[in-house]
Parts: C-alpha cells; sequence; structure tokens
C-alpha cells in the first residue's frame, strides 16, 4: 500500500513540477465556476484566482475570473471544445485551448491551456502594415516611372517634332507649305510661268504674292533676262511715268537728256509691278498701250517704241471694286487680269504654319548664327492658333524675332511676340484738334488738319491713294505732292 502510495505521489509531484515549469499558462477550472488551479505563469498573468469566494466580485481578478467562465461557457455552447481559439481579455490577445473532462465522482472540470500573443500579433500587424506600406510605395514608384516614361515618350515626340524638317535641305526663296491652297497654287504657277502671259497676283498684305512673281519669273524663259521690281505705291505719278517710259530731251525741267525708261531697258525681260491699284488715269492709260501694243511712248515723246517685256502684276486692292468705284479703267482690269492668280489668307490654310515655321527658323537661326534645335510643340500650337493678321510676313516676323532672343537652343514663350500692327492701326483716342493745335500760326494749324484729313482717310481706304484721292477731290498728282510734303506713306497705313 506504501508503495502504490508513493507511486500516486510521485505521479502528483511530477505532473505538478510540469505544469509549474510550463511557459503556457495553465488553469484547472471546477464546474466552469470556480479555479482549482493555477500554474505559475498563470498566476503571474492573471493574479491568483483560486481563492475568490465569488467571481461575482467588484475587484480586477473576480473580473478576470468570470471572463473566463464566459469564455468556457460559450465554447461549450458553440462546441468549440479541443480546437485552438482567440480571445481578447482587456486588450490582451490569448490564444487558448479548451479541455473538459469529468473528475472524481464525475465533477466537470477544465483544463485550460493559455499563450499570450499580443506582442507577435501587434509584431504581425505591424509587419502587414509595413508590407502594405512597401507595396503602396512600390505602386507609386512604378506609378511614377510609368508617368515619367510618358513624360520621355512626350519631350521625345516633341524633340522630333521638328526635327525631321529642321534638317530637310533649306532653300531661300522656295514657296513653303503642302496645305490644298499651296498645292493648287505651286501647279498654277508651273503651268503659267513659261507662257508670256501678264499675271495678276492678288492676295491680302504679306501673303507672298512678291514671291510668287520671284517663281514665276524664273521658271520662265525669261529667267536669264532683267527683272525689274517697281512698286508704284512709293513713287508719285511723274516719278513713276519717267521711270518706266524714258523721257525726251526738255520733257521737263532738268531733263536736259534723252533717258531710256525701265520698259526699254529691261527689254526682253519681266517687270513686276506691285501695289498696281494705286497707279494714276494717266499711268492706267500708258500701261494699257504696253499690255495691247507691245509699245510705249517716252515723256515729251510721240514716237512709239517697241518693247518686249512680260508684266506681271500684284495688289492687295479689290481691282473689280475699284473698277466698280471709277478708280481703276475696266479694259487695264480685262488685260492684267488675263490670269489670276489668288493668294489666299494664311488663317485658311493653318497646315501649312508647321513648314513655315521650321522654314523660317532655319533661315534666322543660319542668319543670326544661332543653333535652333528644339521647338516645343506647346510654341506650335500657339502660333497654330493665332489668326495671323498680318499674315505670312508677320509669322516670318514673330519667328525671326524668337529666333534672335532665344538664349538656348529652344524657343519658349518668353521669345513669342506677335504684331501689334492691326491694334496698332486702331485710331488713338480722339483728341480736341483744338487743343492740339494752340500756340500754331494758322498756317501751321491748316498743315496739321491737311495732314490729320489725308491719314485718316488714306486709313480709311486701305492705304489706296488713287481711291483717297478721288474721295476727297484731289487730282492724284496733287495728292501724291501732298503725302510727300507731309511725309505719309500710304503702305503703312493699310
Ligand atoms: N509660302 C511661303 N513660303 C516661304 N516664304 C513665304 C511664303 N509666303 C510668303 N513668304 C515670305 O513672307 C514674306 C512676305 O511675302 P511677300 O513679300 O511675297 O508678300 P506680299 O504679298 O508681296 O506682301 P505685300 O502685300 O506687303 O507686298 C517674304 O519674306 C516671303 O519670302
Amino acid at each position: 500500500m506504501d508503495e502504490i502510495q508513493q507511486n500516486i505521489d510521485r505521479l502528483l509531484h511530477n505532473q505538478r513540477n510540469l505544469l509549474d515549469i510550463m511557459p503556457e499558462m495553465v488553469l484547472l477550472v471546477h464546474g466552469g465556476s470556480s479555479v482549482e488551479y493555477m500554474n505559475p505563469s498563470a498566476i503571474n498573468f492573471f493574479g491568483d484566482l483560486r481563492s475568490l469566494e465569488s467571481p461575482k466580485g467588484k475587484n480586477n481578478n473576480s473580473k478576470t475570473a468570470a471572463m473566463l467562465f464566459e469564455i468556457i461557457k460559450q465554447s461549450m455552447e458553440k462546441n468549440q471544445t479541443g480546437t485552438q481559439q482567440e480571445i481578447n481579455l482587456n486588450d490582451t490577445y490569448l490564444e487558448c485551448v479548451l479541455a473538459p473532462f469529468e473528475g472524481y465522482k464525475g465533477d466537470l472540470l477544465h483544463w485550460l491551456f493559455l499563450r499570450d500573443i499580443t506582442n507577435a500579433k501587434s509584431q504581425g500587424d505591424n509587419l502587414s502594415y509595413i508590407n502594405n506600406s512597401i507595396e503602396s510605395i512600390i505602386i507609386n514608384e512604378i506609378k511614377e516611372i510609368k508617368d515619367r516614361d510618358r513624360v520621355r515618350q512626350v519631350l521625345t515626340k516633341e524633340k522630333n517634332y521638328l526635327k525631321d524638317h529642321f534638317n530637310t535641305h533649306y532653300e531661300e526663296g522656295t514657296m513653303v507649305g503642302s496645305s490644298k491652297p499651296l498645292r493648287d497654287l505651286r501647279h498654277m504657277v508651273e503651268q503659267v510661268a513659261s507662257s508670256d502671259a501678264t499675271i495678276l497676283i492678288t492676295g491680302e498684305s504679306g501673303t507672298g504674292k512678291e514671291l510668287v512673281a520671284n517663281l514665276i519669273r524664273e521658271s520662265s524663259d525669261r529667267s536669264d533676262k532683267p527683272f525689274l521690281k517697281i512698286n508704284c505705291n512709293t513713287i508719285n505719278d511723274s516719278l513713276l511715268e519717267s521711270d518706266l517710259f524714258g523721257y525726251e530731251k526738255g520733257a521737263f525741267t532738268g531733263a536736259d537728256t534723252r533717258r531710256q525708261g525701265k520698259f526699254e531697258v529691261v527689254d526682253g525681260g519681266t517687270i513686276f509691278l506691285d501695289e498696281i491699284g494705286d497707279i494714276s488715269p494717266r499711268m492706267q492709260a500708258a500701261l494699257l498701250r504696253v499690255l495691247q501694243d507691245g509699245e510705249i511712248i517716252r515723256v515729251g515723246g510721240n514716237v512709239p517704241i517697241k518693247v518686249d517685256v512680260r508684266i506681271i502684276a500684284a495688289t492687295n486692292a479689290d481691282l473689280a471694286a475699284a473698277v466698280h468705284e471709277g478708280t481703276f479703267r475696266l479694259d487695264l482690269f480685262y488685260r492684267l487680269n488675263i490670269i489670276n492668280i489668288s493668294i489666299p489668307p494664311l488663317r485658311e490654310r493653318k497646315e501649312d504654319i508647321v513648314d513655315l515655321v521650321s522654314h523660317f527658323v532655319r533661315r534666322y537661326r543660319k542668319a543670326f548664327k544661332k543653333d535652333i534645335t528644339f521647338l516645343p510643340k506647346s510654341i506650335m500650337t500657339r502660333l497654330q492658333e493665332h489668326d495671323w493678321p498680318g499674315n505670312v510676313r508677320e509669322l516670318e516676323n514673330v519667328i525671326q524675332r524668337a529666333v534672335l532672343m532665344a538664349k538656348s537652343n529652344v524657343i519658349t514663350n518668353n521669345e513669342l511676340f506677335f504684331d501689334r500692327q492691326h491694334e496698332a492701326n486702331v485710331p488713338p483716342p480722339a483728341v480736341s484738334i483744338l487743343d492740339r493745335l494752340q500756340g500754331m500760326s494758322l498756317r501751321d494749324m491748316m498743315s496739321e488738319v491737311e495732314k490729320e484729313i489725308l491719314t485718316n482717310f488714306l486709313h480709311k481706304y486701305n492705304g489706296n491713294v488713287a481711291l483717297t484721292a478721288k474721295k476727297l477731290g484731289v487730282g492724284k498728282t496733287a495728292f501724291y505732292d501732298k503725302l510727300k510734303r507731309y511725309n505719309i506713306s500710304p503702305k503703312e497705313l493699310k
């Protein structure tokens, strides 16, 4: 019997020691309502819950015991015994296994094995937070790389935008543009150049009328013969007449020798008469003679002289309207208008802007020895959106300035200034004329008023001298004299 008792004691001792050294918390609960055993880990963690008189007490240990009993009750109800559960006890996370068994005389006993997993759990949470952060950092990084790539692609595209254009061979005097109107224009120039027919080139100011005249002459059979350009607007009538047709000795004061006019000098070649809409009726008659009969009469002479000159004329005025108003001869209009080349304004062929811009960049980077290699697409868009009241000449001016002012190899918005010419043409706000004339002599006042009237009317009639002179009831020669006296340039008043 002693031996049996000794064995029981030994087993109990070993069992107790085993439970005592376990790092996990172990509790033995009796009947689901009192704690019969706690190992040191459990006591250390919960406090001693074994001697509590009533688990419903108010101290902390009673509350903890009540919570444990509740866990046992719910596990039994949900049949979760023997499985590992995670419970939260006052913000502490515990892993718990419940093992019910039948004790002496049928007592209901529960082993509760518990492990504190709060740290492990928060490390896990941290880890998943870090994982998430790393993931979002990587996602952001990838997005940024993609964005950078997109920007790089755009920049590469932009960089290449004018590369081909910039690298193409640059030729002075070429007519640039690939829009349908420009292609038609080029075709027409090729078709009419080789004939000797008179050509009238029409189009707004700065559209390229002179350029077209040059091309016609270059492609004609007269390309190796003299080519003279006369701007009918810049010299007065009598000078223009003697300049073109020559004069006989004694024709006017100072004509002490006979002199050949340009039509004779250029014989066999071409004459370009720019601003033809501004010539006087007398000049119109003389020109009609050249066109009809192929002859001129020198000023002060009466002998017709045969000339062989091709005439290319140009105007930005509406000659048909001038005929209608009686300031331009109908027969001369017909003679000039045998072949009409009409150049559309730039705003009607905006597709040409890219070609024109690169053409002018090439022209001016060479002239100013600048190394412009890049023109951002945003700049090109701005240029394409502009209305270009001054047409190709205005575009050329804008690019010329930009190239000159560019600080690197790129043209930026800082260098882009549009002509304000059309705004400058708006008459200044009215100031009382008498205020302005105060202190002047009557003669000076009259001159000022006359100058003001001439300027205003020329502006109103788009710089058309013949029309303005007619409207003011002044002879054209007298009108030109006045313009000279007051130093007024009709061209600047268009
Ligand atoms: N298609 C084009 N390609 C290249 N350069 C052009 C083109 N059109 C016009 N230009 C340039 O624009 C500028 C103005 O052209 P141009 O003097 O021929 O115009 P215009 O119509 O005769 O002007 P205006 O009415 O004032 O006499 C010139 O430098 C010319 O070389």
